[in-house]
């Protein structure tokens, strides 16, 4: 019988915390023109010279910390079991396979599969709910790549995001009402950083993002496409589904990494800030990431952790991610079926 397919696509873990896998995992992320988008030799001196062998050896520290004795990166454990319960949900008239955009398991070797097992179809869910460039954009960039050379190229979509998609959202809010965020000082949004200038790119109109005031606190159709907006849009859905008051909640970006300016405000700043005005204990929603990682499991809980507790404050909770919660399958499984648009509550 034939099967449409369907690829599922992380970013990437190293393929184990030791230093010299870490450096090659930073290697291969950080030259991608997406994600270190200046010129080429700028990048080769910045990535092989200097961030490549420096920070490798303290990534793979904080590696070595949420590293699992039996099941290894949080990251592609929870990509793995993803990968299953989808294949399982949608039954043998679907192949589904996983990859990772960095390192293993290749986005190569899975299409390499789905080719030799003529697919009649592929539809390509990059795992990152808002667009950016650096995430989604690279992936797909890197599918066309390696398909543009098949002679016989099948039918091929891309979801461009589901930022705002239901199950999606309902399931990062469930998540949230087992700590009872009724009883949190104050609850935070906090989604990957990106350099502000890949925002910049991404408006077409190039007089919006970053020009006009609050320019992206709200989803339009100038800036629908845009990291930051479409951010801000799923933090508004899950603070609406969990009854949150606007005042109880902020929105933040972490993760900075160089010295240029990223999108703001920083979550370092905005943990800084909400222990300076006395607060003690915050809730975490990490809604950029579907499965919990190094930036989820020890940026937040660690590191901004121990910020807050040095300010003052006293308990960081993070909320877990999507991983194997079973409405959050059933929102893949719907995107693949095409029960919903996931691009589906654009405001007028
Ligand atoms: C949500 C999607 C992501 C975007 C957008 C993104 C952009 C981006 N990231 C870096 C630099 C680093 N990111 C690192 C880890 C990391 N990033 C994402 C997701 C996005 N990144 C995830 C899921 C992870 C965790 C991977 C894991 O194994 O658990 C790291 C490595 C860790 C470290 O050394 O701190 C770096 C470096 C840039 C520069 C960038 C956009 C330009
Ligand atoms: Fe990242
Ligand atoms: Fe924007």
């Amino acid at each position: 019988m034939s099967k449409k397919g369907v690829l599922l696509v992380n970013l990437g873990t190293p393929d184990s915390p030791e230093t010299r896998d870490v450096r090659k995992y930073l290697d291969e992320f950080l030259m991608d023109p997406r994600v270190i988008d200046i010129n080429p030799v700028s990048r080769a001196l910045l990535v092989k010279g200097i961030i490549a062998p420096f920070r490798s050896p303290k990534s793979a520290k904080l590696y070595k910390a949420i590293w699992h004795d039996k099941t290894g990166s949080p990251l592609l454990y929870y990509s793995q079991l993803q990968h299953q319960l989808l294949q399982e949900r949608l039954g043998g008239e679907y192949m589904v396979e996983l990859a990772m955009r960095y390192q293993t398991p290749s986005i190569e070797a899975a299409l390499n599969r789905m080719k030799a097992a003529l697919v009649d179809s592929i539809q390509v869910i990059a795992l990152f709910p808002q667009y950016a460039s650096a995430s989604t954009g690279s992936v797909y960039d890197k599918v066309m790549e390696l398909v543009r050379k098949w002679q016989t190229i099948p039918s091929i979509s891309f979801v461009n995001s589901f930022h705002d998609n239901e199950l999606m959202i309902e399931t990062f809010a469930n998540n949230g009402k087992k700590y009872k965020p009724e009883t949190y000082d104050h609850i935070l949004f906090s989604f990957h950083g990106l350099p502000q200038r890949q925002l910049i790119k991404c408006d077409h109109t190039g007089k919006y993002c970053l020009k006009v005031d609050n320019c992206c606190n709200t989803l339009n159709d100038t800036n629908k496409f845009c990291y930051s907006a479409q951010s801000y849009d799923t933090a508004r859905l899950i603070a609406e589904k969990l009854n949150l008051p606007k005042e109880k909640y902020s929105i933040c970006f972490q993760s900075r990494l160089g010295k240029d300016p990223w999108v703001q405000p920083y979550t370092s700043e905005v943990v800084a800030k909400l222990a300076a005005e006395g607060k003690k204990r915050l809730l975490v929603f990490c809604p950029a990431f579907v499965a919990d990682c190094l930036e989820t499991v020890y940026e937040v809980t660690v590191e901004y952790g121990d910020e807050f507790k040095a300010l003052g404050g006293e308990h960081v909770q993070l909320v877990e991610s999507l991983n194997d919660s079973p409405t959050w399958i059933d929102a893949l499984e719907q995107m693949v079926r095409g029960v919903k648009s996931p691009v589906g509550s654009l405001k007028a």
